[in-house]
């Protein structure tokens, strides 16, 4: 596979079938990034577009209000929860951009404290968010029949958030113009791999700047907004169809999976001259789900052939580095000496982010 040949598929989940799931799987286990069709109900493009006006309104709003909320504080409702500034996150020096951070309503709990604009609008939070949700049990649910999992619920009713916390995330990121020099390409968001199951990116047509590290080449390659439509104009008020939505594999997740599910590093890169809006959706098991080896005979045949190639260790230490658990047994907090949890494997990775 070379760099020109890395076309992440757009997928058509809407009649789900184990070929659709293999395809599903395919991708996952490549390029750790796939499109899904969006079918227009699952996540109405209206509620998109509101929720992209709302985040505009919201980061343009004063800075006193959003810095009141600062993630883990008390006021933003505790641990990854609210406003992270640029210098907030160890990713990287050059990081330039802020996000707002937005844990699911739990029956138990209602949305965290907001501030202005998005209290107001907890309720299209709210749908916002389950409707994210449903599409993630969805390409879950296709992954577990691709795995042959004998429980066709093993993955979707450890991400049941009926059922408890879990560590869970909607994220509004704004990045914005940079007067300093418009021309210059400049690294917003550092070489990066996300932390849970799987997250979904929502972006603006017109505001291109995602890359991933290519699995193979070791090169950067540019993520389209639209791959359906190459030529998509710069309005985002136009009357195309929606994009499809991205997804890609978290560290979760290829952990869980022994490496048979890739999690590509990416990251942000654009010119300064114009400000950026993306949104996602980071979604992980309850934190009390075991990360034992999911029980797939397609995972077994996966590490069998692969540690004969000595492709099993690189994948699975690359999971256990990105852990902080360098020699791939770890110390302590239950690592080591019996089996990782969702909760333990994501105070693992804050702590290599933010030093908590
Ligand atoms: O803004 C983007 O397009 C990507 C953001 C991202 O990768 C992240 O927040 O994890
Ligand atoms: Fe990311």
């Amino acid at each position: 596979m070379s760099d020109s040949d890395l076309a992440i598929p757009i997928i058509d989940i809407s009649n789900p079938s184990p070929e659709v799931a293999q395809q599903v799987l395919s991708a996952a286990s490549t390029h750790g990034f796939l499109f899904i069709k969006n079918d227009g109900v699952t996540i109405p493009p209206k509620d998109i577009d509101d929720m992209f006006e709302l985040s505009r309104k919201f980061f343009h709003s004063p800075k006193e209000t959003k810095q009141e909320y600062a993630i883990h504080s008390a006021t933003a409702g505790g641990i990854n929860r609210g406003w992270v500034s640029m210098q907030g996150e160890a990713l990287d020096p050059e990081n330039q951009k802020v996000a707002f951070n937005i844990a699911p309503p739990s029956p138990s709990t209602p949305l965290q404290p907001l501030p202005t604009p998005l209290s107001t609008s907890s309720p299209l939070i709210s749908r916002f968010q389950t409707s994210c949700h449903t599409l993630c049990q969805s390409i879950l649910s296709l992954l577990n029949t691709a795995l042959q999992i004998p429980d066709s619920e093993y993955f979707t009713s450890r991400h049941d958030q009926r059922k408890g916390e879990s560590g869970t995330i909607f994220r509004m990121l704004y990045y914005p113009a940079s007067h300093k020099d418009d021309t210059k390409q400049t690294i917003r968001a550092g070489a990066h791999s996300d932390y849970g199951s799987l997250t979904l990116l929502f972006r603006l047509p017109g505001q291109p700047g995602l890359e991933l590290l290519h699995p193979r080449t070791g090169t950067w390659v540019p993520v389209p907004v639209d791959p359906s439509s190459p030529s998509s104009p710069s309005s985002p008020l136009s009357n195309q169809p929606p994009p499809p939505i991205l997804v890609n594999i978290g560290d979760l997740l290829s952990f869980w999976t022994c490496g048979l599910l890739t999690s590509t590093v990416h990251r942000v890169v654009f010119s300064g001259g114009e400000e950026r809006y993306s949104m996602a959706y980071f979604c992980h098991p309850l934190d009390g789900v075991e990360l034992g080896r999911v029980p797939s005979g397609v995972i077994d045949g996966f590490t069998g052939r692969e540690s004969v190639q000595g492709r099993r260790a690189g994948a699975l230490e690359e999971q256990y580095r990105r852990l902080g658990l360098e020699d791939g047994r770890g110390e302590g907090e239950g690592v080591g000496v019996g089996v990782l949890t969702a909760k333990q494997h994501l105070d693992r990775r804050l702590k290599v982010t933010y030093g908590l």
